[in-house]
């Protein structure tokens, strides 16, 4: 079992569930990065995801989508990011999950990416337009590695494809809660807890969902259902703001609570 998957199933024998920020790496300067993940990591998330900003980020909302035009402004590139990880990686107590879209990963290429990451201390990677039927490019040369390649399932996903991927999941199972792009919103259109329970079911790997969980109580009501969360355009927001406090109530709708 790979460490990011260890990581996330002792926060759940612990009876907590997990809580993944997502951060864009390079807003606000890549110097910030150091002092950002310190910040989440002392607050007690599970797990810290960075994202690469991108030129074309169609899985993106408009908060992500600025916060990736601002890093892009002040020179951040993929490669620049994992070598600042690097140089602070002997500091960092929890998993670092790389969110890249395929091309930047591409123009490092597959072998050398998953080198670089490996010396970065990289133990996850969500490729958002890399889908299951083309993963073999990266799964081939992550096989002997301990980095996660972590899989999204989508409200459209059928059961036959929930088991499909369910079969090839490594570190948790990405559940896509809303039908679109990521973003800040006021509440889900559908229940979810059918299909948070559909996926549970068929999945070896714990099932965290994503996408829209803006406030605690999103986090409250998915984690009744699923085994965590991911929040993505909400710290972004809130670090832009220098909110730490919104961050920190967050976290706290997580890790507080243990009477599911
Ligand atoms: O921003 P939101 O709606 O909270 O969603 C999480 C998300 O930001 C993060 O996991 C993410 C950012 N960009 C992505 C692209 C695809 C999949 C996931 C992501």
């Amino acid at each position: 079992m790979k460490t990011l998957e260890q990581e996330i199933r002792r926060c759940i024998e612990d009876g907590k569930k997990a809580f993944i920020p997502y951060i864009m790496a390079g807003d606000g300067g890549l110097d910030s990065l150091h002092e950002k993940i310190l910040f989440l990591q002392e607050i007690g998330v599970t797990a810290i995801e960075i994202g690469i900003p991108f030129s074309d980020p169609v899985a993106d909302g408009e908060v992500i989508q600025k916060a990736g035009e601002r890093s892009i402004a002040l020179g951040t590139t993929l490669r620049k990011v994992l070598y600042t990880l690097s140089s602070f990686k002997e500091e960092v107590h929890v998993p670092v999950i790389i969110m890249s879209y395929l091309n930047p990963i591409l123009s490092i290429g597959a072998t050398e990416f998953v080198e670089i990451c490996q010396a970065s201390g990289v133990s996850g990677l969500i490729v958002p337009d890399l889908p299951l039927e083309e993963s073999a490019l990266l799964a081939a040369v992550l096989e002997e590695k301990d980095i996660a390649l972590i899989q999204l399932v989508s409200l459209t996903s059928s059961t036959e494809r929930i088991k499909r991927i369910a079969e090839n999941a490594e570190g948790f199972i990405y559940a896509v809660t809303v039908k679109g792009i990521t973003g800040i919103r006021k509440g889900f259109d559908s229940d979810l807890s059918s299909y948070l329970e559909r996926i549970k079911q068929n999945s070896p790997v714990p099932v965290l969902a994503g996408f829209g969980v803006s406030f605690p109580e999103h986090i409250e009501q998915l984690n009744h259902s699923a085994d965590g969360v991911i929040v993505g355009s909400a710290i972004v927001d809130a670090f832009y703001r220098e909110d730490r406090r919104m961050i920190q109530q967050l976290v706290n709708a997580s890790i507080q609570r243990s009477n599911y």
